[in-house]
């Protein structure tokens, strides 16, 4: 492990001129009180450049011949990364422009950023009730003394530097503002859904000098305007803090869209592998990271101290973005699309995505209806949901139009949503009938499933490792090497995907060369045996 990437600048990097650097800057390196990265390119923060055609699709090669030409950047080498203003943006309604790009040759497994400590953490969206200390599931039998808000324990209730104790409990309990038994009851309590706004809101209040650094971030204001999310975070926020909560006079409008805004666009999802604790958090650095369809880095957050490493999964080279996934990378190109513009707000075309065969990893490919199954049906133009089908097949060229696709599609997903988890022989069914003659078994609605079963053979009650049949141990192993394969071209390298596969591969591949020697070792034994009684 190497490679502390957070270092305070070095003297002969914060003499890089930063263009136009202005008094707001969040990340003028004069004004961090965090450990800084380093900045170049050219500013569009407050000056928001006007870019190239809609959809020129980024790529990293673009940038990397940028930055062999940016005076600096050997001077740069000595950190991991910097962050990158760039007017090369990918769509006119991108409106931010800043990632981070790799500053020398970065080795697969190394420390990019090295626990990173959160700018902001609170509770989710539509959460459960949660403890605002430690965010596990409370059933409000304990609460918080002060401000009734359930908490988990009086271990949490009595922490002078918790979260809650530092930020809304005492606005809240001034206010006489905390849900309901029966609002604690619900399944998604909307009213959690104002404690993180509320903590950035407050943290800006109460440290001026931190609050350049939200100012940094990104929170789309344009373009959420024009959607729904905008009059639902009015609703489930700005509403219940300025007029339920009646903190209106203190707390305005702006600033409480603004820290959603914030929340939508950079937060990462804070959980253990237990899915015990259940939260968000914000990072100066990390959530710079742009998205790819396949990302270079893998993530983790510490769920106790809610601090982010970031790791190189693959070689990245010196000038390559430093790229995470926003979305899910088992979903279909026209899915992952759609959610990213739901929640991110932008239209993502990196190389999977405007690849028809999602770099041959097939995840949406439907078998051709008419080479029964032979070829396999790819969109002509993957980044237009509309686009027609096409057989790849060179005789067939069989096409299909976006409308039937779309039917399909929506009939075996809602098939796939009835699907009972605990019923392993219907998920197989399921698997067996639509894999080939209507889907490619790669597809993302087979894979999914096969991906549960992968780790539900060998680990739930009744399929344990040492119980299974060799059957289902074999099965295991087949579905560990379909998805492995995936895994390879999707999330390459030492990603959490790829190696939660390895590792129940290696189980597997274990347990079945105990069994065979455990079989020789007793084959060998009978034989002894027998030839002892034969003499
Ligand atoms: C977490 S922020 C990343 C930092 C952001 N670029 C900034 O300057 O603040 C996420 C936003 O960055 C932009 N973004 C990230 N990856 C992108 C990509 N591959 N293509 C287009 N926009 C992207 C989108 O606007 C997205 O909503």
């Amino acid at each position: 492990m190497s490679g502390l990437v957070l270092t305070p600048l070095q003297p002969a990097l914060s003499s890089i001129s930063c263009p136009s650097s202005s008094e707001d800057d969040p990340y003028d390196p004069t004004i961090t009180d965090q450990n800084s990265a380093e900045i170049v390119g050219s500013r569009v923060f407050g000056n928001r450049q006007r870019c190239l055609p809609d959809k020129a699709p980024y790529h990293p090669l673009d940038v990397h011949t940028r930055l062999q030409n940016h005076p600096t950047l050997e001077s740069m080498m000595k950190l991991n990364y910097c962050v990158l203003f760039t007017d090369y943006v990918q769509s006119c309604k991108y409106e931010s422009c800043r990632f981070l790009v790799a500053t020398r040759n970065i080795k697969a497994d190394e420390i990019i950023i090295d626990a990173e400590e959160a700018l902001a953490v609170g509770p989710k969206q539509a959460t459960h009730p949660v403890c605002l200390n430690c965010y596990r599931r409370v059933d409000g039998t304990y609460l918080c003394p002060r401000c009734q808000w359930p908490l988990c324990s009086e271990v949490c209730g009595q922490l002078e530097n918790g979260l809650h104790q530092k930020f809304e409990c005492e606005v809240l309990a001034s206010q006489n503002a905390h849900p309901t038994k029966e609002e604690l009851e619900q399944d998604d309590c909307r009213l959690y859904d104002c404690i993180t706004p509320l903590r950035i809101v407050l943290d800006n209040h109460s440290h001026p000098d931190r609050s350049r650094l939200w100012l940094g971030l990104e929170d789309h204001r344009l373009y959420r305007q024009k959607v729904g999310i905008w009059h639902v975070d009015h609703q489930t926020v700005v509403d219940p803090v300025r007029i339920k909560w009646q903190l209106g006079e203190s707390i305005n409008e702006e600033e409480l869209q603004r820290a959603c805004g914030i929340l939508e666009v950079n937060a990462f999802e804070v959980c253990d592998d237990e899915k015990t604790i259940s939260a968000r958090a914000v990072y100066s650095h990390a959530c710079l990271m742009a998205h790819d369809c396949v990302p270079n880095t893998a993530c983790s957050v510490n769920p106790a101290t809610q601090r982010m490493t970031v790791r190189a999964a693959v070689d990245i080279p010196a000038g390559q973005m430093i790229t995470t996934s926003y979305t899910f990378t088992l979903d279909g190109t026209l899915r992952r699309r759609s959610h990213l513009k739901e929640t991110k707000f932008f239209d993502c075309c990196c190389p999977r995505c405007c690849d028809p065969t999602e770099l041959g990893s097939h995840l949406s490919s439907l078998a051709c209806p008419r080479c029964s199954g032979r070829n396999y049906t790819v969109p002509e133009d993957p980044l237009n949901p509309a686009s027609y089908w096409k057989c790849q097949g060179e005789k067939c060229g069989n096409r299909i139009g976006s409308s039937q696709v779309n039917q399909l599609l929506s009939c075996l997903q809602r098939k796939a949503d009835e699907l009972n988890y605990d019923d392993f022989q219907g998920l197989e069914i399921f698997i067996e009938t639509w894999s080939s003659s209507i889907l490619h078994p790669n597809h993302s609605l087979l894979i999914g499933i096969k991906y549960y079963l992968c780790h539900f053979y060998g680990n739930a009650p009744g399929f344990l490792l040492k119980e299974m049949s060799l059957r289902f141990l074999i099965r295991k192993m087949k579905l560990c090497e379909e998805l492995l394969n995936i895994a390879r071209i999707l999330e390459p390298g030492a990603s959490n995907f790829h190696c939660s596969l390895l590792k129940e591969f290696e189980l597997a591949e274990n347990e079945l060369a105990e069994r065979v020697t455990t079989t020789e070792d007793e084959e060998e034994e009978e034989n002894d045996f027998e030839t002892i009684h034969d003499e």
